[in-house]
């Protein structure tokens, strides 16, 4: 008997474009939810523009989360149960989306994504992922009901934040190898339609990563639709495996051995120049994924991101052993092969 059941949880309105904030009391008509919102966002996003959110509504209620820890979860779901919000409104960057996916989630109600950076692809993904010690905790979760994704505020968005959303993005290219792999040599189960639109999205930024530039809106409309692109795979896909292979693996490790150095994007996006190499050998795309980066003005190296040698070494070799994910790293690669993958690609000098 034929027993598979697909269930894909997508956003269900998605505006990009110039102002589009001024649109957010629409989209979020049209999703006929009932009560008020509680909107949760951070410092900056509050100041730049909560009261243009605010004035959408009738009596919302806000929540300005300070960091992003399980805690943060804890103190907004018993704001949610002071203030009785019919769905919560995430204005601003991974740190307070994810808290309010995350508590969205315990609450049983929708939440709206309204992303002011365009960091990473968390930030319109069903997935969460709260810093917890010395490590991060990714859990599933139910996706934005709908995104407005402002390119206007976007654009003005810190530079280096736009870069780590665009690096985040070229390292679906070897997430979608490693995931093909694992359907090879594990028959984990693969879906070409998730597969395809991850390594679509990637290969679009790395072609056009010329065009993308600080301070213009169709640079910041380009990233921010690959980031959804991103989010849809995933949640195509029903797992992160679109977005994530043993370049986040190593991306995850670092979070660990040298934790705050640098940003997610950056990080996956180095990792992936070395997993490239070792899924392709030195005739592989690693070159072209480098100098993607480059052109960004993304990290291509260990000192770029701010990361010793040592801790880069110690984050490859240790990488297999945080998550049940098949990859190339199955198994583990040894010092001395890092070290060669490492400087072979110029993550580290020789
Ligand atoms: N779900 C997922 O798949 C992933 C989730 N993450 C999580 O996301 C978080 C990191 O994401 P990130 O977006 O970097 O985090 P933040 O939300 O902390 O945003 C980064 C910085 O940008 C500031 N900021 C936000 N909007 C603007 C703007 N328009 N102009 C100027 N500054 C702005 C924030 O200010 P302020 O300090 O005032 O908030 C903050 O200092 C972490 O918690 C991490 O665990 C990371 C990767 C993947
Ligand atoms: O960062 C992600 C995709 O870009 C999420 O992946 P993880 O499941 O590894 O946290
Ligand atoms: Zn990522």
């Amino acid at each position: 008997m034929f027993e598979k059941t697909t269930w894909i949880k997508l956003p269900r309105n998605v505006l990009v474009g110039h102002d589009v904030i001024d649109d957010l009391g629409e989209a979020v008509g049209e999703l006929y939810l009932t009560g008020r919102p509680l909107i949760v966002t951070s410092p900056t996003p509050n100041e730049i523009a909560g009261d243009r959110v605010r004035a959408q509504f009738d009596d919302p209620a806000t929540a300005v989360v300070e960091d992003a820890s399980f805690d943060a979860v804890e103190e907004l779901k018993a704001t949610a149960e002071a203030v009785d919000p019919g769905y919560l409104i995430a204005l601003g960057g991974g740190k307070p989306i994810d808290i309010a996916k995350m508590a969205a989630d315990h609450l049983d109600v929708g939440f709206v994504s309204v992303p002011t950076v365009a960091s990473h692809d968390g930030i319109v993904s069903g997935r969460s992922s709260i810093p917890e010690g010395d490590t991060r905790h990714s859990v599933a979760a139910d996706p934005p009901l709908a995104v407005v994704a402002d390119t206007t505020l976007l654009a003005e968005a810190p530079w280096r934040l736009t870069t780590a959303g665009c690096a985040d993005i070229i390292s679906n290219y070897t997430a979608v190898k490693d995931w093909r792999l694992a359907r090879r040599l594990r028959n984990v189960e693969y879906s070409e339609y998730a597969g395809a639109l991850s390594e679509m999205t990637a290969e679009l930024l790395v072609e056009n990563a010329d065009m993308i530039r600080p301070g213009l809106e169709e640079s910041a409309w380009v990233v921010v639709k690959a980031l959804v692109s991103s989010g849809v795979a995933m949640s195509i896909a029903g797992s992160s495996r679109p977005a994530s292979g043993a370049e986040h693996l190593i991306s995850h490790q670092l979070d660990r051995i040298a934790p705050g150095k640098a940003l997610h994007g950056h990080q996956v996006g180095v990792a992936s120049i070395m997993t490239e190499y070792l899924h392709s050998g030195e005739n592989g795309r690693w070159a072209a994924i480098r100098d993607a980066l480059a052109e960004l003005d993304a990290p291509t190296t260990a000192a770029e991101l701010g990361i010793d040698d040592a801790e880069l070494i110690a984050a490859l070799t240790s990488a297999h052993e945080i998550r049940d994910r098949y990859t190339i790293l199955q198994g583990g690669i040894n010092e001395s092969a890092a070290v060669e993958v490492a400087t072979a690609t110029g993550v580290i000098d020789e």
